[in-house]
């Protein structure tokens, strides 16, 4: 071991790790023991070793008293599963309409394949990851949409927190497929973001955290430099009206919306792309992407 006498002064690279350590205190100690829900979509998922950092910054989250649950998509690669299977995708209004053969397909690429792989990822990172799906402890109740032609695509009807408040609570991070039954035991296919925000409200999240595959919300979303960094609900609802936010990005500040009005502080939809955005994200003021807050929220 170096005596602390005969070390050599601390050069430029150790002054900055320190730096970036010691700056990260202030958050750590704000943060601690809130819930932070983070919806990772399959968008942003296809690079594996940026899926890598994401599960390194969830299990770094975890480390340090923070209580992050994953909300998980997978539309890519149910896709590719159908593909092989010979059924044409087909979506509605950015849902899959889904048959009974797709929701077959649909349950067992989420929960068999995309949860048990996220799960295992989290685990050997040195995490301690719970796999569930709405069927699991009766998480999700789930009943039809009730659109012409959509099939098995259910909403929310109810979420029972309780079984999250238990894994949470003793440093489990639940790792969450979307698929839930009616109380006659039909599955069902939800939207990954709208079960999200509904868990994130069940729980009065600190944080909704939705990871995709664009900087964040953009006045016209063929610029990048166009990205809106602050917004309140009120301007989220004009951009929706406006038409600004279109296709899947609709769903997303819907769920915003609806998670911030019943309790949620903020909530942030940034780019699952740049290497360690969840980091980036919470560990500084500036932080990135788009923020969207209630009127009760301080900067
Ligand atoms: N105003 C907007 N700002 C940014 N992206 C937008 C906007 N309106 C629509 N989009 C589209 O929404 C997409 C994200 O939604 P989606 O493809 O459903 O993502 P995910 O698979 O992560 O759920 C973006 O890639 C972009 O094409
Ligand atoms: C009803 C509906 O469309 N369900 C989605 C569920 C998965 C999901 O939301 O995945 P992403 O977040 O990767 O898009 C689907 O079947 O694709």
């Amino acid at each position: 071991m170096v005596n602390q006498r005969d070390r050599e002064p601390i050069n430029q690279e150790e002054a900055q790790r320190v730096r970036i350590l010691s700056e990260a205190l202030p958050y750590i100690q704000k943060f601690a023991g809130r819930t932070i829900v983070i919806k990772y979509g399959g968008a942003a998922m296809k690079d594996q070793a940026l899926k890598k950092q994401v599960i390194r910054d969830v299990v770094f989250l975890s480390c340090v008293g923070m209580r992050p649950i994953i909300v998980h998509g997978g539309g890519p690669e149910i896709n590719s599963w159908l593909g092989k299977l010979g059924i044409e995708p087909q979506f509605k209004n950015g849902l899959r309409v889904t048959d009974s053969d797709t929701m077959d397909v649909v349950e067992m690429v989420l929960v068999g394949r995309v949860n048990k792989e996220l799960v295992e990822l989290i685990n050997q990172a040195g995490g301690s990851a719970i796999g569930i799906c709405g069927r699991d402890g009766n998480l999700i109740s789930a009943r039809p949409r009730g659109e012409e032609g959509i099939g098995f695509v259910g909403e929310v009807s109810t979420i029972n927190p309780h079984l999250l408040e238990s894994l949470i609570k003793t440093g489990h991070v639940p790792v969450i497929s979307t698929v839930a039954s009616d109380e006659t035991g039909q599955a069902y296919n939800i939207n990954a973001d709208t079960v999200a925000g509904e868990i994130a409200a069940s729980l009065g999240a600190e944080k909704l955290i939705l990871l995709t595959d664009t900087l964040g919300l953009l006045k016209d979303y063929t610029d990048p430099s166009s990205l809106i960094t602050h917004l309140t609900i009120a301007e989220a609802r004009s951009l929706i009206a406006t038409g600004v936010v279109q296709g899947g990005m609709i769903p997303k500040v819907e769920c915003c919306i609806r998670s911030l009005a019943q309790g949620v502080r903020a909530a942030h939809i940034i780019d699952g792309r740049i290497p360690h955005s969840i980091l980036l994200e919470i560990f500084s003021d500036e932080g990135i992407g788009s923020m969207i807050v209630g009127s009760q929220y301080h900067y």
